[in-house]
């Protein structure tokens, strides 16, 4: 899902948000002028260094943390301007994932589960009948009547999300939901999540220090940096076009899809071939021109990068030493042009 076209329909809407913590010398702006909206049905990720303002992001979002300046839109309600009585009520249709899971020892898997039903009242026979089907959803409904100390990491964190989808919220707010898990865990949870957006509709926002998680669940990121939004689109978009300019892409940087200026000294070792990447948005087209470099005069070796995947479709980067009589490898840089986006290594 990914119909997320600014403005289409958005749940959730920040109105140029900052929040600050403290006063005077020991003020620390952990949210800057923040303006972004997050429209139903899309996963959102929000991702940043520790410390970059993530938590306090999200925690606006269900009312925990209010903004300093700005206002937060939420289900259509100005939630940043809402007495605690309206706010529980808007609160109830935002299910949450914490990193440490938050389940109740004492309750069993089933009672971790149908917690937030029995607080909004539900009848008994229908809450068995949902925590059932949610468990169900979750692979888990053998483990119904055991508790979260017999469960693995990854288990407890799918009793966590079917608990947050128990009400049936509209959003799901999830924060570093998988940092506290190995690998393997982390994609079992991460397709979970995906399943709950793409089966149930719901609206996801996710904040991680993960490249992984972003790539594996978002549509659209934001990049944080010190309470500020320093890049933000799709998230297929920002990873597969490589930027132009001295400020290297977060993102970029953070997959290492294009090589370092140690990684440059160590190809110039053996290369004096220039070196360009190119993007493989189109890997098709691009190798029907590498497959053309004999034909220019052209001889090539590719010296870092490869492809990868996002939710959307793969992408890629490829750097490239071209050899060869300069006016051929100029003609050849133009061929490969209009095949993916082209940059000259320089360092
Ligand atoms: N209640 C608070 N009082 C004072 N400072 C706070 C408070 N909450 C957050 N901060 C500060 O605001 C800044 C942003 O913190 P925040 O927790 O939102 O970042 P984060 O990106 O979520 O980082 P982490 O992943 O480490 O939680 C930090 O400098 C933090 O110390």
């Amino acid at each position: 899902m990914s119909g997320s076209a600014a403005g289409a329909d958005p749940l959730i809407e920040f109105r140029h948000v900052t929040r600050r913590f403290g006063k005077g010398e020991k003020a620390v702006t952990a949210v800057d002028d923040v303006s972004l909206h997050v429209d139903r049905g899309e996963v959102y990720g929000v991702i940043g260094f520790s410390g970059a303002g993530k938590s306090t992001l999200i925690r606006m979002i269900n009312g925990l943390e209010k903004p300093t300046s700005g206002s937060v839109h939420v289900l259509g309600e100005e939630i940043s301007a809402l007495s605690e009585g309206r706010l529980s009520k808007v609160r109830s249709r935002i299910g949450m994932v914490f990193q440490q899971f938050n389940l109740f020892h004492s309750r069993t898997v089933a009672g971790n589960v149908g917690y937030p039903l029995k607080v909004a009242r539900w009848k008994k026979a229908d809450r068995q009948a949902r925590v059932f089907e949610l468990l169900e959803f979750v692979g888990l409904a053998d483990k119904a009547d055991q508790h979260p100390e017999e469960l693995s990491g990854g288990q407890k964190q799918r009793v966590g999300i079917a608990r947050a989808l128990a009400a049936k919220p509209d959003i799901l707010l999830a924060d570093e939901s998988t940092s506290a898990l190995d690998p393997s865990t982390t994609a079992e949870v991460l397709a979970l999540l995906r399943r709950a957006n793409e089966e149930l509709g719901i609206t996801i926002v996710a904040i991680t220090h993960e490249m992984e998680v972003i790539r594996a669940i978002a549509d659209r990121v934001a990049v944080m940096d010190r309470g500020r939004i320093v890049e933000s689109g799709h998230v297929y978009d920002i990873f597969s076009n490589p930027r132009d300019g001295e400020e290297a892409s977060f993102v970029g940087a953070a997959l290492k899809d294009r090589p370092s200026p140690e990684d440059v000294l160590r190809i110039r070792q053996h290369t004096s071939g220039r070196l360009v990447t190119v993007s493989l948005k189109d890997s098709v087209a691009v190798g029907s021109v590498l497959g053309q470099a004999g034909q220019h005069g052209v001889g090539f070796e590719i010296v870092h990068g490869g492809m990868n995947t996002t939710k959307d479709a793969a992408y890629g980067l490829l750097t490239l030493a071209l050899t060869g009589e300069s006016d051929a490898v100029e003609q050849f840089v133009g061929a490969l042009s209009a095949a993916g986006a082209v940059q000259e290594v320089v360092a």
